[in-house]
């Protein structure tokens, strides 16, 4: 059966006049309809780069990118991205904010009743209903981050593609929203990639931790299985000998095998 999403032999090099930098080269990674696998890597190696090139943002320059059997060429609201810094027009309350996107995906499909439900059911999801008229800079940051997510959800993608979506949070409220996440995740079923810096964080969320190599020409260095049952409780897993075993795992790779070495 062909993956859900399937990464073949993905290069990306950027040319700018002579210069050229060979960001990505040959990565290859199949992922399946409903799994959740993050992508781990030292500061610079692609990750961000990688998911674009998904998003469509960004075109290949080797390799290709089958989402459904159809090859990604540009942006589609079927990959909807939710970025470290959320992207909420401040002008626009939660509810417009949200209205935009749901507009632009089901403007034709559903009536304007059907479209109010669908926005407010989105917001309940991530518990911010109550906030519906309030604009971005009247809530907090872990608030603006789940309107984020609340609009990429709107639009019902393909594939939820997450860039650090909880990177500039305090600790706490990270762990709220991470435990909201795994929440969403059983409940929808839907198909995500996350790009994030923290190991832990890796580990709870995914099913599967695709660990990069350092750039220039980073590639896949390891994928590995998070074998741990759901629903996953933090403060259960926090001495369980799997979650510690994966980790341990992250974190060899991250730090023995791939060291970090600052360019001079
Ligand atoms: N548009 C571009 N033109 C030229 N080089 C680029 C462009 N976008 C990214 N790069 C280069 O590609 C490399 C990878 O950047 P990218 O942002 O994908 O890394 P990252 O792993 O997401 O980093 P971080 O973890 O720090 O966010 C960097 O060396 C960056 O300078």
């Amino acid at each position: 059966m062909p993956a859900y999403l399937a990464i073949q032999n993905v290069g990306k090099t950027f040319t700018r006049g002579a210069a050229t930098t060979e960001v990505l080269r040959d990565i290859s990674l199949d992922i399946a309809r409903g799994e959740f696998v993050s992508i781990i890597g030292h500061s610079g190696c692609g990750k961000s780069t990688l998911l674009n090139l998904i998003a469509g943002l960004t075109e290949v320059t080797a390799g290709g990118i089958i989402l459904e059997n159809a090859e990604v060429s540009s942006p589609g609201p079927d990959r909807a991205v939710v970025f470290q810094n959320h992207s909420l027009l401040p002008w626009l309350t939660v509810y417009e904010n949200v209205n935009l996107a749901v507009a632009k995906v089901f403007g034709r499909t559903k009536s304007r009743a059907e479209r109010h439900e669908w926005i407010m059911e989105n917001l309940d999801l991530v518990q911010m209903a109550h906030a519906r008229d309030k604009r971005p800079t009247e809530i907090s940051g872990g608030m603006k981050q789940r309107v984020g997510i609340a609009r990429a959800l709107a639009m019902e993608p393909k594939i939820l593609l997450l860039d650090e979506p909880f990177g500039a949070l305090d600790a706490l409220t990270r762990a709220h929203l991470q435990d909201q996440m795994m929440e969403i995740h059983a409940r929808l079923g839907n198909t995500i990639i996350m790009i994030t810096h923290d190991v832990d964080e890796a580990v709870l969320l995914s099913d599967r931790i695709v660990m990069m190599t350092n750039g220039p020409a980073a590639t896949v260095g390891e994928v590995l299985d998070v074998p741990l049952s759901r629903p996953r409780k933090r403060l259960e897993l926090a001495s369980d000998r799997t979650y510690l075993k994966c980790r341990e795992a992250v974190l060899k790779f991250l730090y023995e095998r791939h060291r970090f070495v600052e360019a001079a």
